[in-house]
């Protein structure tokens, strides 16, 4: 039975369907030395933001298949280092957007009507109501910056407020602000201009303290801020500086450049500042919507089934991948058919699509697809859909993608050529039916044969016996021929020939055949 650590503490509904396919065990606030010492027993990791998954941990994790977030943030995961080891990473891209989108809110809100502040105070015994003179959101104008799926909740439920909104994210477009009731700006006119700021975008090297003294500098003395986002985004120290010159009217946060929060100036605001444990996803709903969202995914992962929401393979979307999985095993046979052919060190794949696999708006998954194919046969389970392009790319492979709506002969159809240090090859494929595999073209050459496990490919001249002769010398080292065909362009010029085996080919016997008169090359494939 498989096994999965879950290092922090998710809801029950995500670790009763863990357990249907796994042991699982629980061990939340392991010190990173322990959990580098104990990964190497686990197939499956399920973090929240709390467990830092690093280098040292991916390394570690000898049998790691997967790594499951529950929630949205990666960045405390070493997306890269599991990348390059073929480890799916997988998260809850919308399970805790609407507990986010309402924190931020929430915090806006107290933030506009001192509420911590004035609670703390009445259960200190006071009853102070002219200290607590608040502001209404109302009327005032907030700014958005980041208008993904938080972003744009938060935009509904603050036109609904009252408030006029401007929004910044440079990823996209006014029609679609304009759907959210948001006026698309530039940042700087943003920050001008609102009476409040909310941050919805990734911490990116770009993102890093793009709230810094002198963006504060540029906000209206009245203006508040509120990050239930990424920690880092604000310069804590600039923002710190500013709420107590005076030069913003306060700031509402759930997220630090480093958490726990230690000693920070942050702590030592008074009302003007609202501060939370990185609580935007801490409700009922999102909990249970995060934890069984992954909990699945690493559940169908174990199993052999693809994973809905990895953020590392490109572009396989559930949909996708339910429309282009012929393509992929296509795509797959095809790359380590043509890898197989061309032998040696690989330098460039073209794959073509052609007649209604051009017209895809997704090919990515496909050309992975091809890539892991191509490298199957040296890197075996190694290469899997997830490290296929860094694969290829260190090994300085080039690959180019063409597309020809024109090609008539079949619906769809793939073709691939490799060039490497042994010279150039081809191959063509089609599915018949939907879902049946079809070899139809091999270095130009038409044929139409299906892949199978074991095959021998001839390069040859086309003229009378050599069939017999290859079928011969097969039968005197005991191979038995399932199937054969040739495929030719003109009579008695050059021809291919291809031949289903029952078993590999033994020892010695592909050196035999290029020796018998009028054979060019030879090849065996194994799929
Ligand atoms: N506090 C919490 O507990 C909590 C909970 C959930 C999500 N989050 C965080 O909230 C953030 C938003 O999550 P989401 O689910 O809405 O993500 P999302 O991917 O749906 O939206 C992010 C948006 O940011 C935009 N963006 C990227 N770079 C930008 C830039 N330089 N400037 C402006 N916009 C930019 C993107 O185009 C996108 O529209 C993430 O950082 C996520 O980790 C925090
Ligand atoms: O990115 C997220 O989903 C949030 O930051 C929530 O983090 P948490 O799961 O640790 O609460």
């Amino acid at each position: 039975m498989p096994k999965v650590l879950v290092s922090d503490p998710i809801d029950q509904a995500g670790l009763d369907i863990l357990s249907q396919v796994a042991q699982v065990d629980v061990k939340t606030k392991l010190p990173s030395e322990e959990l580098i010492k104990i990964i190497s027993n686990y197939d499956a990791l399920m973090v929240r933001s709390g467990t830092r998954v690093t280098q040292d941990v991916i390394d570690a994790g000898k049998q790691l298949k997967i790594i499951g977030r529950a929630g949205v943030g990666v960045d405390n995961i070493d997306v890269p280092a599991a990348t390059r080891r073929g480890i799916v990473v997988v998260n809850s891209p919308e399970g805790n957007t609407i507990a986010a989108a309402e924190h931020a809110l929430a915090m806006m809100l107290s933030l506009s009507r001192y509420i911590p502040a004035a609670d703390q105070s009445v259960k200190a015994g006071n009853w102070d109501r002219k200290r607590f003179l608040g502001v209404e959101v109302y009327k005032k104008t907030l700014g958005i910056v980041g208008l993904g799926k938080i972003g744009s909740h938060v935009a509904t439920v603050a036109r609904a407020l009252g408030m006029k909104l401007l929004a910044y994210d440079p990823f996209i477009s006014s029609e679609r602000a304009e759907q959210i009731g948001c006026r698309l700006v530039d940042l700087d006119l943003l920050l001008r201009e609102a009476d409040y700021i909310t941050l919805h975008l990734p911490k990116t090297p770009e993102t890093t303290h793009l709230i810094n003294a002198e963006s504060l500098a540029t906000m209206k003395p009245t203006a508040r801020i509120v990050n239930c986002a990424r920690g880092g985004i604000i310069d804590e120290e600039a923002l710190a500086t500013a709420i107590r010159s005076g030069q913003i009217a306060g700031a509402a946060l759930d997220v630090y450049e480093s958490e726990p929060l230690g000693t920070s100036s942050l702590r030592e605001l008074d009302m003007a500042a609202i501060l939370t444990p990185h609580l935007g996803a801490s409700t009922e709903e999102a909990q249970v919507n995060v934890a069984i969202d992954v909990a699945e995914q690493i559940r169908d992962v174990l199993l052999g089934l693809p994973a809905r929401s990895a953020v590392n393979i490109p572009g396989l979307r559930p949909d996708v991948l339910e429309k282009l999985r012929p393509y992929l095993q296509l795509a797959e046979t095809l790359g380590n058919l043509v890898g197989q052919l061309a032998g040696g060190r690989v330098e460039s794949l073209d794959v073509r699509l052609q007649g209604e696999l051009a017209q895809t708006d997704n090919s990515q998954p496909v050309v992975v697809a091809a890539l892991k194919g191509l490298l199957s046969h040296a890197l075996q389970e190694r290469v899997n859909y997830v490290n296929a392009n860094i694969e290829a790319k260190e090994r300085g492979i080039h690959v180019i993608e063409t597309r020809d709506a024109n090609v008539q002969d079949y619906t769809g159809s793939l073709q691939l050529s490799a060039k490497g240090s042994l010279g150039e090859h081809s191959v063509t494929g089609v599915l018949l039916g939907g879902s049946e595999i079809r070899v139809t073209d091999i270095d130009d050459f038409p044929i139409n044969v299906p892949p199978t496990p074991y095959m021998l490919f001839t390069l040859h001249r086309d003229m009378p016996g050599i069939i017999g002769k290859i079928g011969s010398l097969l039968g005197s080292f005991n191979v038995n021929i399932a199937s054969m065909q040739v495929g030719r362009k003109i009579v008695r010029g050059d021809a291919v020939m291809v031949l289903s085996i029952d078993d590999p080919l033994p020892e010695g016997i592909l050196s035999e055949i290029t020796k018998v008169p009028g054979i060019r090359d030879a090849y065996t494939v194994s799929l």
